[in-house]
């Protein structure tokens, strides 16, 4: 019994089959035409238009085998195969000339269909909502064409659903392919919207085209293939849903569209002879693959479903990153990376799966027999290499969230741009004292050990903006310890409830990571005086961190060196003052740190002062901070652009701007006033008189 809707396909058929015979048509008509509705049926076949029964199947075969036994007839007088050529539209010299296909390598980019693909993919790639396919460059005897994403495929019974074979490398890892749908048919990858679908003509492919070498040619191939609708007659304009394509040497009953490819061919470009990479570049890249080499067509098919599926997205992603390459550039990932550089101490964030690279490098590692700690960053290139391939993790982590030592790793681990000691201007005192409790100790474990073993926590106070956090900064590029930065408002307010388990983390974090710095700015907020009116999270966090600190300092294996920044070392509480040994006051800067600091901020800058200017500037300014005189040359350096007159700032070039002079200092002199009281200082002095260190 043959359902309804098999009788109106196969009526179609035989109706067309009796217009052939009555010649109305001219043969090249008759060849598209017949070639159309071959590719219509096997469509219908593989969409499951038809129904399974035999009678359908019988039927189908019968009809299938006849026009395939015309359409791939050699003999000019009982086939239509001469006429081949009309899907290329390449032109044959003349139709009375024996059939030979004029596709080769060096045009087959000017094949309409081939044009079409290039077209269709790179508008895909333009769209990144687009979830086509599409198949990177692959390595040889392949053709690719577009695959469409399955999401557009129509659903509904009547809506046709173009299939075609991917014949895809199994070889080839960039070979992208779609999801595997309907692959009991056949491993089919699915194509074109049904827009495109409807959109779809005629299309003729030759015997030796590469196209006939896929079961199914896509749409957009019929499409590109020679739709001349005015030449086509009345064969075409009956084919009810528009949709025709090219067919191969169909031989065998339905079951015989999932053949090899090889069995139908029969010349050098259908034999495999696509082999060119650089016929491929020219074809562009497109979603399913068509391999030349017919012998691994079922082989290909077979492996497709094993295939990765990439989304159209991680395939743009590929390009760019490819494109990126191109240009020799490393281009950032296309990954969910958002700021790179660290608010604390505005450096760069490592990537969640960096390593960490130990920064003293032994003499044995760094090869060079240096075994220097300075010059960090080529001694932790030299060692990150080595560390990406070391995925074990330590034992010392076991107990911690990974989530927390993601979160240590992201945002505290801190490898800052380097600062030398001689960018701090002044504060001798704090700078060698730092230099023997943390640079030399990280320099020579061996000798630094027992009596000689450094202090585990370090406290720099003093007024804002003195330098606290250049030294920070100082102590990570010259220690070449790894260093951890962290605002202690941040465990305080950012991971609430979860500060102690924080601490804990990074602490670990840094044991694994030793030698370590823990440098804590505002460590004030986080060991508090103990009150009654404390909240119980923040009384956790403080504990937590004299417990870790305790553990630092006793276990005189670990080389952790905690660091921490205050503005109001007066509200530290004692027993972590206790932990803090050395306590260093951070003055204002003196008159010769603050003319460093202005002769290393002019540096840079086209300026004209004698030394004498210099110096009253200098001295004008006693009281102010590091940070304030900072701010004062700013201010001073605007000075000749607030003379320029109207539209001149628009049109003048850099080097005609004027130098800055004394006369703006003067100006800014106004503007830029000291941050620091007078009475402020009195509490630091008082402060540092009975808990510094170093107090003569
Ligand atoms: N001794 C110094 N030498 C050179 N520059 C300094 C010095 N002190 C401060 N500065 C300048 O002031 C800026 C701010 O300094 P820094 O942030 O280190 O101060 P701080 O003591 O940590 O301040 P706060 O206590 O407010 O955090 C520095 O970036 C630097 O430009």
């Amino acid at each position: 019994m043959v359902s309804k809707e098999d009788t109106s396909l196969l009526n179609q058929w035989q109706r067309h089959y009796f217009m052939l015979k009555s010649e109305t048509s001219t043969p090249s008509q008759n060849a598209d035409a017949v070639r159309g509705m071959l590719t219509q049926l096997q469509y219908a076949q593989m969409t499951n238009r038809l129904s399974e029964n035999d009678a359908t199947c019988e039927l189908y075969r019968q009809y299938f085998e006849k026009y395939s036994s015309i359409v791939d007839n050699q003999n000019k007088a009982l086939g239509l195969n001469n006429y081949a050529d009309t899907a290329t539209a390449l032109n044959r010299p003349s139709e009375s000339l024996s059939w030979k296909s004029s596709v080769s390598l060096d045009n087959i980019t000017s094949v309409p269909c081939i044009k079409s693909l290039i077209q269709n993919s790179k508008k895909n790639l333009d769209d990144p909502n687009s979830s086509t396919i599409v198949i990177a460059k692959p390595k040889q005897t392949r053709i690719t064409t577009q695959v469409c994403s399955p999401v557009d495929m129509p659903t509904s019974h009547n809506a046709p659903r173009p299939l075609f074979k991917a014949l895809t490398s199994t070889d080839n890892p960039a070979v992208i392919r779609s999801k595997p749908r309907n692959t009991s048919d056949s491993g089919f990858n699915y194509k074109a919207s049904e827009n495109s679908v409807r959109q779809s003509t005629s299309s003729n492919v030759s015997q030796d085209d590469p196209l006939r070498h896929s079961d199914f040619v896509p749409n957009q191939f019929a499409k590109g293939f020679g739709s001349r609708e005015g030449k086509r007659g009345g064969l075409q304009s009956q084919m009810d849903d528009g949709w025709s394509g090219s067919c191969r040497q169909p031989s065998r009953p339905l079951q015989s569209f999932k053949r090899k490819a090889s069995s139908s061919s029969s010349s050098g470009i259908g034999q495999g002879s696509f082999k060119s990479e650089d016929s491929m570049s020219r074809t562009g890249n497109y979603g399913n693959s068509y391999q030349g080499n017919t012998d691994t067509g079922e082989d290909s098919r077979n492996n497709q479903a094993s295939s990765a599926f990439k989304t159209a997205r991680d395939q743009l992603i590929i390009n760019n990153q490819k494109k990126a390459g191109n240009r020799g550039v490393r281009g950032p990932p296309l990954t969910s990376s958002y700021g790179g550089t660290k608010k604390s101490l505005g450096t760069t964030r490592r990537g969640i799966n960096s390593k960490f690279i130990p920064p003293v490098v032994s003499r044995d590692e760094d090869g060079d027999g240096g075994g220097t700690t300075y010059g960090r960053t080529d001694s932790r290139n030299h060692r990150s290499k080595k560390d990406e391939s070391d995925e074990i993790v330590d034992e010392r982590l076991k107990n911690i969230e990974p989530k927390m030592i993601e979160l240590i790793s992201n945002e505290i681990m801190d490898h800052g741009a380097p600062v030398a000691w001689d960018d701090i201007a002044g504060l001798q005192f704090a700078k060698s004292t730092i230099k023997e409790i943390v640079i030399w100790p990280m320099l020579r474990p061996d000798i630094f050990n027992g009596l000689r073993g450094p202090p585990k926590g370090l406290l720099l106070f003093g007024p804002p903006g003195t330098g606290k956090t250049l030294i920070g900064k100082c102590i990570a590029s010259q220690s070449g310890a790894t260093f951890f930065s962290i605002s202690a408002s941040s465990l305080t307010s950012k991971w609430v409830g979860e500060g102690e388990k924080m601490v804990r983390a990074l602490f670990a974090v840094a044991r694994v990571h030793q030698p370590a710095v823990i440098f804590i700015d505002e460590i004030d907020s986080l060991l508090t005086q103990r009150s009654d009116g404390e909240h119980e999270s923040s009384r956790r966090i403080k504990t937590e961190f004299l417990v870790q600190l305790d553990g630092a300092t006793t276990d005189t294996t670990d080389r952790i060196l905690v660091v921490g920044a205050t503005n109001r070392p007066q509200e530290i509480d004692e027993a972590a003052r206790r932990r803090l040994v050395k306590r260093l006051y951070i003055p204002l800067p003196e008159l010769q740190a603050r003319k460093q600091i202005v002769e290393n901020l002019l540096r840079q800058q086209c300026f004209s002062l004698n030394d004498s200017e210099l110096q009253q500037i200098c001295l004008q300014t006693e009281g102010y901070s590091g940070a304030d005189m900072s701010n004062l040359c700013r201010e001073a350096a605007l000075g000749p652009i607030r003379c320029l007159q109207g539209s001149e700032i628009q049109n003048i070039s850099a080097d005609q701007v004027r130098p800055i002079i004394f006369q703006d200092f003067q100006d800014a002199l106004l503007n830029v006033r000291p941050s620091v009281s007078e009475k402020d200082l009195d509490v630091y002095l008082e402060w540092n008189q009975q808990y510094g260190s170093g107090v003569k």
